[in-house]
């Protein structure tokens, strides 16, 4: 299992060993041992997987704030999606920097996504699903979300043709949000 640190502090993508043979293929998509290896101590309590049918299916930006915020380890397992970062940490040198990558089934790469970052992906394939795990529980009063095309930020998304939910139809801009990430 590669980890490879990204421009942003702490934001790393993590490429799994792929052992292939005549009958498929096998991977391990989470190593306790390897992640407090480089320097990720931390223990996901909940798994989440969502399925979108449509290309354009666009989720975020979403964040929990503290003290329920949440570290994210994400990977497509079906379908295609553009998976995006945002550094909302106040106090961070790449405050509002955001990271954007590809993730496939096929690629095999995840996202680490850690506390203080809101989340966000846009599907790129019709049936496309994702799942992550998370290191702090759901927490309907703490979950916000972000405007996806928030100028502060400007997340290039390879589509405006989006499909949202209610909730981020109506998401307030940056400017607007009560992010309490020091
Ligand atoms: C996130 C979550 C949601 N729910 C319930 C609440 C709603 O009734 C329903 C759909 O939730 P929502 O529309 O917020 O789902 P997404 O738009 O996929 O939100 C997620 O999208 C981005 C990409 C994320 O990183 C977050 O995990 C999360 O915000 O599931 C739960 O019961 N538990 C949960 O952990």
């Amino acid at each position: 299992m590669k980890v490879i640190k990204t421009d942003i502090k702490d934001l790393l993508i993590i490429e799994p060993n792929v052992f292939g043979d005549y009958r498929g293929w096998f991977s391990e998509t989470y190593n306790e041992k390897v992640f407090k290896d480089n320097g990720i101590d931390i223990i996901f309590k909940q798994d989440n997987h969502s399925y979108s049918k449509l290309k354009g299916v666009l989720r975020g930006l979403h964040f929990q704030n503290e003290p329920y915020a949440q570290s994210k380890l994400v990977r497509c397992t079906k379908g295609k999606i553009w998976d995006v970062a945002v550094d909302l940490r106040k106090s961070s040198p790449t405050y509002l920097k955001w990271i954007g990558i590809e993730l496939t089934p096929e690629n095999h790469k995840m996202f680490f996504i850690p506390q203080g970052f809101a989340h966000g992906f846009i599907t790129l394939e019709d049936n496309s699903e994702v799942q992550y795990k998370v290191d702090n529980l759901y927490n309907s009063d703490t979950d916000r979300a972000i405007q996806y095309n928030d100028l502060d930020i400007n997340v290039i998304w390879p589509s405006n043709e989006v499909i949202l939910s209610e909730k981020d139809k109506k998401a307030p801009t940056l400017k607007d949000s009560d992010v309490n990430f020091k």
